[in-house]
């Protein structure tokens, strides 16, 4: 029987871990290293506060993380992959309502995220 996520240190196990199977990803680990040359010490912190905000509603995320995703060369099959690493992270490490929380946010931020990225090109030639 797996816990729950409940705390802060909950929290920087899911995402450490998290990225460190992105890092090693063949399909996204290239858009982080390569592409957006990703510096891994001030972005988990960020994503620590950013987590911390959506599943404790702490607040400590003042960013605006869409825009960020704008120049990426990133679609379907990213996301995809994306929520697949993301949820077996999650079911590797915790079970219960917060848990099953994550999954279901992730999900619908990665669904938005990537509806809104299928513009970019129609809004091009505007
Ligand atoms: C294929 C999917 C995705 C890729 C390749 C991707 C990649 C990236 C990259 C390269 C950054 C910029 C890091 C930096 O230079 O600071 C970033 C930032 C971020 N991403 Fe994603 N991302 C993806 C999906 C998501 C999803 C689904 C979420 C939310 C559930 C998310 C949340 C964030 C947040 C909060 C930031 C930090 C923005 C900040 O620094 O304020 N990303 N992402």
């Amino acid at each position: 029987m797996l816990p729950d996520l409940t705390t802060e240190e909950d929290i920087r196990c899911l995402v450490d871990s998290f990225y460190n199977r992105v890092d090693q990803d063949e399909l996204l680990g290239p858009v982080f290293n390569g592409f957006a040359h990703v510096n891994w010490a001030s972005h988990l912190p960020a994503m620590y506060d950013f987590w911390s905000s959506v599943l404790f509603g702490t607040s400590r995320y003042k960013g605006r993380p869409f825009p960020k995703h704008i120049p990426l060369p990133i679609g379907a099959a990213h996301f995809q992959r994306w929520l697949q690493l993301f949820n077996q992270t999650v079911d590797a490490h915790f079970s219960g309502p917060t848990a099953t929380d994550a999954k279901a946010r992730a999900l619908s931020i990665a669904t938005l995220f990537e509806h809104r990225l299928s513009h970019r090109s129609s809004l091009n030639i505007l």
